[in-house]
């Protein structure tokens, strides 16, 4: 996004990394993630106004904790340090941090903290509210050139600040709900320190990327995975935009679909000026997850399978147009952090990222929607004129029914799972709950155990249901969904499909668990 300004958020291992980008988004400014380790060479090739360390768990004075490159703090860009990020400042510029004795700060939890409001930081905020606070460390001496800009009852050091040189630190968690006018604070070091434009609006975003793309393809020919979802459908129409009939779309119908899903995309899309192939590849799938168990194997195949899919249609398609050199998706920024992006544990590879296979025929993958978080995704949705049925659809997964049967895919459990599934939704939509649950759908466990129906003994599978709340699906809460609605659609489910004799509702929140089951 070479047209816009942009601050650098450089990543120490904190929990609320992803926070800091979206905070500072919010505020009308671009911004990117990027591991600590990132040259210095890099970072002056992107030009940012403004640079944010991170929290993370290590301690600065130990030898193996991340550190920064001393010559970051010459480059004449401003800084704000949060909790770990502003130990490191203040370690790295002359300061002293140690691990808190009894009478110097530990604090955890919210905080009544008092600001100077003669520092631009808290320029126009009230001179007391409650913080946020988790730290083991504390600064016991600050560099020189810095003065307290905010202090606790324990802890002196709330916030330093070098005005001079635009250098900021804040031992608490702005980035948090919880504390108070933590959000402004963040816009004032974007406005007054930074000197911010405010230059990064959806509409920007659509045109700039537009304009990338036209740039990028020329007369070239694309080809887009297209689902039916939030995201292939907004990157359909980005595209659609910007390079017309150079795009065809394929939508993969992979025997892991919902009930009727098939048929559903394709009679919203063939109202689309859009040239759609449907692909059946139900046996190709299938075959390729035969006998594989472990979560990570089965979003392997089922990634792979999918870009073979690709490529094969790629070359078929591209015998009538012309060749194709390009493959667009919609991955979207969770896609790709969830995967392990740089220094981030792999929590699950999403079939579009981290279950990519190291081969893959196209000269390049398209991703226009790569840094977007989902409810910007949904923002630009509408910005492109999508309706808004389409654009607040509940998410599906590419690997769909694929993770959410444990243990071995079978045509028979995909059978079972989407008859069960079906009905869950219908009760859901009856109770005109569906607007209020981000996610909901059913999951087929492994689990045989033992009912009575009719009399006689059964021994069928157990189901569980899942329903979560979320704005950015990156954490969510289990949904509190009213007894009588589970109650009907318990005895809908063991009545109607055959092949399950118990049900469980699932009511975990993300972390520790996650949304989906595999
Ligand atoms: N059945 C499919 N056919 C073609 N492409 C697919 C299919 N499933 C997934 N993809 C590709 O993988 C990408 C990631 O899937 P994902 O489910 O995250 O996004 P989505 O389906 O577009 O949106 P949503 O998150 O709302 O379901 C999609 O954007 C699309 O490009
Ligand atoms: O396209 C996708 N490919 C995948 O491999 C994948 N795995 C999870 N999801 C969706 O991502 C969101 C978060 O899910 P988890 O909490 O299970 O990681 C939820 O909305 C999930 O449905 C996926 N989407
Ligand atoms: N949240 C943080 O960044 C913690 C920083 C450091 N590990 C401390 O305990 O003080
Ligand atoms: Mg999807």
């Amino acid at each position: 996004m070479e047209n816009h300004q942009l601050v650098l958020v450089l990543d120490f291992g904190g929990q609320y990394n992803q926070l800091i980008a979206r905070r500072v988004r919010e505020h009308n400014v671009y911004c990117e993630v990027k591991p600590y380790k990132t040259s210095i060479e890099e970072i002056k090739a992107l030009n940012p106004i403004g640079i944010i360390f991170t929290g993370g768990p290590n301690s600065v004075y130990e030898e193996k904790s991340p550190k920064c490159d001393p010559a970051l703090f010459e480059l004449g860009v401003p800084v704000l340090g949060i909790c770990y990020g502003c130990q490191l400042m203040a370690h790295t510029l002359g300061g002293e941090v140690t691990a808190a004795q009894e009478d110097t700060a530990r604090e955890y939890g919210k905080t009544e903290t008092f600001y100077n409001t003669d520092c631009k930081l808290f320029k126009g905020l009230p001179e007391q509210g409650i913080s946020w606070m988790s730290h083991g460390d504390y600064m016991a001496k600050v560099p020189e050139g810095f003065e307290l800009v905010a202090h606790t009852d324990m802890c002196p050091t709330a916030a330093i600040a070098d005005e001079k040189r635009g250098f900021y630190g804040v031992q608490y968690h702005p980035e948090v709900n919880h504390t108070e006018n933590g959000s402004l604070m963040l816009k004032n070091f974007l406005y007054e320190v930074c000197h911010a434009k405010g230059d990064w609006t959806m509409g920007d975003y659509k045109n700039s990327s537009i304009k990338a793309i036209r740039e990028k393809v020329g007369d070239g020919k694309v080809l887009l995975a297209l689902s039916g979802g939030v995201d292939s459908s907004v990157a359909a129409a980005l595209l659609a935009e910007a390079v017309g009939n150079q795009l065809t779309c394929v939508f993969v119908d992979h025997g892991l679909m919902r009930k009727n899903e098939g048929d559903e995309v394709e009679a919203a899309f063939s109202k689309w000026d859009i040239n759609l192939i449907r692909m059946n590849e139900e046996d190709a799938f299938l075959g390729a997850l035969k006998g594989l168990t472990d979560p990570e194997d089965k979003r392997k195949a089922i990634g792979a399978q999918f870009i073979r899919t690709f490529e094969k249609m790629g070359k078929q398609i591209g015998e009538q147009v012309g060749k194709i050199d390009y493959l667009a998706q919609g991955t979207i920024y969770p896609d790709v952090i969830e995967s392990g992006k740089d220094d981030a544990a792999v929590i699950k590879s999403h079939h579009n990222v981290g279950g990519l296979p190291d081969f893959v025929d196209f000269k390049e993958i398209i991703e226009p929607l790569r840094m977007l978080f989902k409810d910007e995704v949904r923002q630009l949705g509408f910005e492109l004129g999508l309706s808004e049925q389409l654009v607040m659809r509940q998410p599906f997964p590419g690997p769909g029914l694929g993770i959410r049967i444990t243990g071995e895919i079978t045509k028979e459990k995909c059978d079972i799972l989407r008859e069960a599934d079906a009905i869950f939704r219908e009760e859901i939509a009856n109770a005109g709950l569906d607007k209020e649950i981000n996610q909901y759908f059913a999951v087929l466990t492994n689990t045989r155990t033992v009912g009575v129906m009719g009399d006689s003994r059964t021994y069928d599978y157990a189901l569980a249901l899942r329903g979560v709340t979320t704005s950015d699906f990156m954490t969510a809460d289990w949904a509190r969904i009213p007894y009588e609605v589970l109650d009907k659609a318990s005895s809908r489910i063991v009545n109607e499909v055959v092949g399950v004799n118990r049900i469980v509702y699932d009511i975990t929140s993300k972390p520790p668990a996650t949304i989906e089951w595999e």
